[in-house]
């Protein structure tokens, strides 16, 4: 397995994680026999083998003809339907995707703020250039993208005619039901499927994450082949022989010792996204019932130089997971300086990896000699299979770890509290009393 877990320090011992086999193996079971809370939501288990081939095929397809017609590629989504495909650009490319040389479209995400700033920047880049639109969501009717879906296809239509543009639009979303298939029902846009046993937070290795990660020309099967590898790695019920387990389990007991917040930790801007990603995953799934780690993220060096001081003496009620990637995905060397005024000179010659990988030591035994636990998730590089098998490792770990916590992983109820006030507030039909409560607390 490309991926490597361990734990640091003495702040919890393997036995103790060891110790916690019995309850593993009940969750494990729970999730792999469908008999667990949430058991309707748990069909990525088996997704990096059960795959709708047929569709993977037509993606490749939709990719192939996007790339050929299209200069940018506008991606709508929020939350789970943009978050890991934004991830998945950033990891196997670069954030600087757009700006480097390649032949494959720019891609930019829209609908997953309501700024109207934001969305205008999108328009200005776009120009007149030729384009395509990938609009994902599950029900069609979230306010962000579908605000967004409006602005975008209007304007297609407008610069295509309406045929044209509906030949442009590329739509992943329920198989049956909601708004947005109505749409494709009735304009006839080429349509993607959100599987019905998946929610959003984990669609990211169906076509909500596919579609854009193959028009930037990411290998789409070497990322399902690295899924699949951890599928059947993680499978395993032995914790003894599961590190992904062995993390959920490490994640339990230090909640259990009143550490309520998870910081996950990088050194690479490529994977500052993968923490979005992350923050999303776990937070809806075990932040419920008044329980649950609270998911932060860092990037590092750049933010030891934010919030490190807090880390290293701040209060005493987080842990840190720490992802580390072995080798760089570019080599860069350290040039020797001949009046060295800033004192390097006694690193000329070694490449940035091998500092970058110093800090990472360093900081991480100043964190625990603070009193902050630590525990590392290494990774060999950051390609397509990495990326599958990285996402299934943290998948396959927020599954067992809710279970441990006994909540429901895969509903998020919560989410809809802003949503109900925001459609008051903005005087949709149907909440007339609420917005008449609404508007008088914050009046007052
Ligand atoms: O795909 P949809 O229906 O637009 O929903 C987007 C996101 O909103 C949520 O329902 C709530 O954040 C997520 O679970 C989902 O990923």
């Amino acid at each position: 397995m490309g991926i490597k877990f361990t734990v640091q320090g003495e702040a919890v011992q393997k036995t103790e994680i060891f110790a916690l086999s019995p309850e593993v193996r009940r969750c494990h079971e729970a999730l792999h026999n469908k008999t667990g809370r949430g058991n309707d939501f748990v069909g990525w288990v088996d997704l990096p083998e059960n795959y709708n081939k047929e569709e993977f095929a037509s993606i490749k397809k939709a990719a192939a003809k996007i790339r050929r017609d299209s200069s940018v590629l506008i991606v709508v989504g929020i939350g789970g339907s943009y978050l890991g495909t934004r991830t998945a650009l950033e990891f196997i490319k670069s954030p600087y995707y757009n700006q480097l040389k390649r032949d494959t479209p720019e891609i930019y995400f829209a609908g997953n703020n309501i700024s109207s700033a934001y969305l205008n920047d999108i328009l200005q880049i776009l120009g007149d250039r030729d384009f395509s639109i990938n609009v994902i969501s599950k029900s069609g009717t979230t306010t962000e993208p579908a605000i967004a879906f409006r602005i975008f296809k209007q304007l297609l239509e407008k610069k295509y005619g309406k045929e044209e543009a509906a030949k442009r639009i590329f739509a992943t979303t329920d198989q049956t039901r909601g708004a947005l298939k109505e749409m494709c029902n009735e304009q006839g846009y080429e349509t993607f499927v959100i599987p019905d046993d998946i929610g959003g937070r984990f669609t990211v290795l169906t076509a909500v994450g596919l579609l854009a990660m193959a028009v930037a020309g990411v290998d789409i099967d070497a990322v399902m082949d690295g899924a699949k590898a951890a599928m059947e790695s993680y499978s395993n019920p032995n914790i003894q022989e599961n590190e992904c387990y062995q993390y959920a389990a490490m994640r339990h007991l230090l909640y259990k010792q009143g550490k309520t917040i998870e910081i996950l930790a990088n050194y690479e801007p490529h994977l500052t996204s993968f923490g979005e990603w992350f923050k999303q995953l776990f937070g809806e799934s075990e932040g419920k019932e008044g329980k649950g780690i609270f998911p932060v993220t860092a990037n590092f060096s750049t933010d030891l130089h934010s919030f490190g001081q807090f880390i290293q003496e701040g209060g005493r009620y987080f842990f840190e997971t720490v992802l580390w990637c072995k080798e760089p995905k570019t080599p860069a060397i350290i040039p020797y300086d001949e009046a060295d005024g800033d004192g390097l000179n006694f690193l000329a010659g070694k490449e940035m990896q091998f500092v970058n990988n110093k800090a990472f030591g360093g900081t991480m035994l100043a964190h625990m000699d603070g009193g902050v636990p630590n525990m590392v998730i290494q990774i060999d590089r950051m390609d397509e299979w990495h990326f599958g098998a990285l996402i299934y490792f943290f998948e396959k770990a927020v599954g067992i770890s809710g279970y441990l916590l006994e909540v429901n992983p895969f509903d998020q109820p919560g989410v809809e509290a802003y949503k109900k006030n925001m459609f008051a507030l903005l005087g949709k039909p149907g909440y007339e009393a609420l917005k008449v409560e609404l508007e008088k607390r914050l009046a007052d």
